[in-house]
């Protein structure tokens, strides 16, 4: 098993160690380093320095996903909702919300499901009056059938533009925003039905850490779901992948938002995050169970998904 949030190669659990057990004081500093990308870094840098991305980023995010995926990035959201099936009164956690993408697709669908109910309800008592009719569609809290989403991200710019887009776009109810550390989640134990993370825990830390966390905080019975980069498993998309990765990508990030580093940061990043089966193994080791994977885009990016039983 690789170290809590480290891949750096030669840097297993397993290592050998000096004499009494004790490992070298050179092998002792070392376990603490990390990657940022393909550079190695302290781990007490790398939250620093994933924050400062974040922080330059925020506000091209949006568009800048939308130029760079041409807009696919919205449809792997929605196959994350479609997935989780919300049902009325699901209390979800996104963590590493950002600026709000999966709580408002979260938010969608369930006003639309609540909707779909009433309609039919409506259908079956035909005598009602108007004021009364009109009643059930004017409370926006009844109109999620009790849902609620809690965005919690470690940066404030991207929260920040994140209930920017909330207000401009007229989200109000069942929703709250919470800065706060997948790595250590300031809400107590068993309170969510549902935990999702969309391209957050590849920079994480400590990845462990933050998978624990998760099952802490979800109600036994409680589901996780992850959507993240993978691995590319057709060789000539793996190849174009590569080319378009790091020849296009950091330009696009230079060009529009100013901030080549942080683009090459991305896709450096994204080849040091696990592979689909190491990730799925990780997520049963934090406890999860009936843990399984779909690969969209031939494993451009996967679905995990695991429950707390
Ligand atoms: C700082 O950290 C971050 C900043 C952020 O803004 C975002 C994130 C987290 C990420 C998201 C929220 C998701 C949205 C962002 C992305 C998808 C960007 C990351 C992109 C990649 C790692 C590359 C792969 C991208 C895609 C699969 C999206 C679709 C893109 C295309 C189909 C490319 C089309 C582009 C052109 C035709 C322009 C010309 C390109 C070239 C001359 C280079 C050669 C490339 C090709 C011929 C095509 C490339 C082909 C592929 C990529 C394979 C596609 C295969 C299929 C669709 C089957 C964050 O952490
Ligand atoms: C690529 S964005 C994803 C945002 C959003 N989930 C989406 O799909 O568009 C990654 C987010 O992870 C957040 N993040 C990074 N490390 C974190 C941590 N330790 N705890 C909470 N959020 C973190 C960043 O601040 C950033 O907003």
């Amino acid at each position: 098993r690789v170290l809590p949030g480290c891949r750096l190669p030669g840097l297993r659990s397993s290592r050998p160690r000096g004499p009494l057990g004790a490992r070298p004081l050179s092998q002792e500093k070392r376990a603490t380093e990390t990657h940022f990308g393909f550079e190695t870094v302290s781990e007490e840098e790398k939250g620093g320095k994933v924050y400062q991305v974040f922080e330059s980023v925020a506000r091209k995010y949006d568009v800048m996903n939308d130029m760079m995926s041409l807009g696919i990035h919205r449809v792997w959201k929605d196959l994350l909702l479609w997935k989780m099936r919300p049902f009325p009164g699901t209390q979800l956690l996104d963590v590493a919300g950002g600026t709000g993408d999966i709580a408002f697709r979260f938010l969608n669908y369930v006003q639309a499901q609540h909707q779909r109910k009433e309609k039919r309800q409506l259908r079956a008592q035909q005598n009602l009056s108007w004021e009364e009719i009109a009643k059930k569609y004017q409370n926006e809290e009844d109109s999620l059938g009790g849902s609620h989403v809690m965005v919690c991200d470690i940066n404030k710019e991207m929260l920040k533009i994140g209930k920017q887009k909330a207000r401009a776009q007229g989200y109000k109810a069942g929703l709250a925003w919470i800065l706060g550390d997948a790595e250590e989640l300031p809400f107590d134990d068993d309170k969510f039905d549902v935990y999702t993370i969309a391209f957050g825990i590849r920079n994480v830390t400590h990845i462990d850490r933050a998978l624990q966390e998760a099952h802490r905080v979800l109600k036994p019975g409680g589901r996780f779901l992850c959507l993240e980069f993978s691995q590319v498993n057709n060789p000539l998309v793996s190849r174009l992948y590569d080319v378009y990765s790091f020849q296009v990508i950091p330009v696009l990030g230079e060009v529009i938002a100013g901030d080549w580093k942080s683009y090459q940061y991305l896709v450096e990043s994204i080849r040091q995050f696990p592979s689909q089966e190491e990730f799925k193994e990780m997520i049963e080791d934090a406890g999860f169970q009936k843990v399984t994977y779909e690969n969209l885009t031939s494993g451009i990016v996967a679905i995990h998904s695991g429950f707390k039983l």
